[in-house]
């Protein structure tokens, strides 16, 4: 048995099972099925990409692992309890609206009923962003907006941390500050990562394991076995990372 495969639920790695979709299907209200008889585990530790062409079914995958969404036939079973969400950008927030980086953390804080004002700070100082904490969220570049984006995640001090495209909208340089960062937090902090990714030279270099949706189906491979079956075919050539 290819050890490396886990997509038909004989993961045999070390790790407690965070998500286990079992035959899930899915489809919106009055459309075709969008997924079909997917199955899948990822384990505690796992640092995942979700990769795909458009509308292939990504974020929805991810809303039906965060429970957004119920699946309209199978099961997900899921273990973890503090799971973040980091979006592409801080889409709801009116740029011009006059609320500073650390009221946004300090009110996410707050939602999270954390009583220590000081843990707002700590979350900022973790991403090295404190100096811009007086400063309006709208004023932010891409690529300082994303990193504070995953302090107010970490304030939570998650298992699991969802991250939809990271690397977009950010400039190359941020980019290669922030995966070696993102990394980190799953390596050394053992956090869960998932990214949905466009990006699939990032994916391949940083992830564990890959989740290739496409045509409904979903595949789960590791990365080089990724880069074989799928990236090579797809560019008619051998694709090195
Ligand atoms: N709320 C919804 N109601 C009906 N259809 C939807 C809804 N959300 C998404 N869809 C459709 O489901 C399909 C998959 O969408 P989804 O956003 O999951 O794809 P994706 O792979 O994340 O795409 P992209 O890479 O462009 O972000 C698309 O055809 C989309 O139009």
């Amino acid at each position: 048995m290819n050890k490396t495969r886990y997509n038909k639920g004989y993961c045999t790695e070390k790790g407690t099972c965070m998500i286990s979709f079992q035959h899930v299907y899915f489809s919106y209200e009055r459309g075709a099925g969008l997924l079909n008889d997917i199955d899948f585990t990822i384990r505690d530790g796992d640092y995942v990409s979700i990769v795909g062409e458009n509308g292939s079914g990504k974020s929805t995958l991810v809303k039906l692992i965060l429970g957004l969404l119920k699946p309209t036939q199978g099961k997900i079973v899921n273990s973890f309890s503090r799971c973040a969400y980091v979006p592409q950008r801080f889409e709801s927030l009116n740029s011009q609206f006059p609320i500073t980086v650390f009221e946004v953390l300090d009110c996410y804080r707050k939602a999270l009923r954390l009583k220590h004002k000081e843990d707002t700070l700590a979350s900022l100082e973790q991403m090295k962003v404190s100096h811009l904490r007086n400063r309006l969220i709208g004023s932010l570049s891409g690529g300082q907006c994303q990193k504070v984006m995953i302090a107010r995640a970490l304030l939570g001090n998650p298992e699991m941390l969802v991250f939809d495209e990271p690397s977009t909208g950010i400039d190359v340089q941020s980019q290669w500050e922030l995966y070696p960062f993102i990394k980190k937090l799953n390596r050394c902090k053992g956090i869960t990562v998932i990214t949905v990714e466009h990006n699939l030279k990032f994916a391949v270099q940083h992830a564990t394991k890959m989740l290739h949706v496409s045509g409904g189906v979903c595949h789960g491979c590791a990365p080089q076995e990724y880069v074989r079956e799928f990236l090579s075919a797809a560019v008619g050539s051998e694709y090195h990372v």
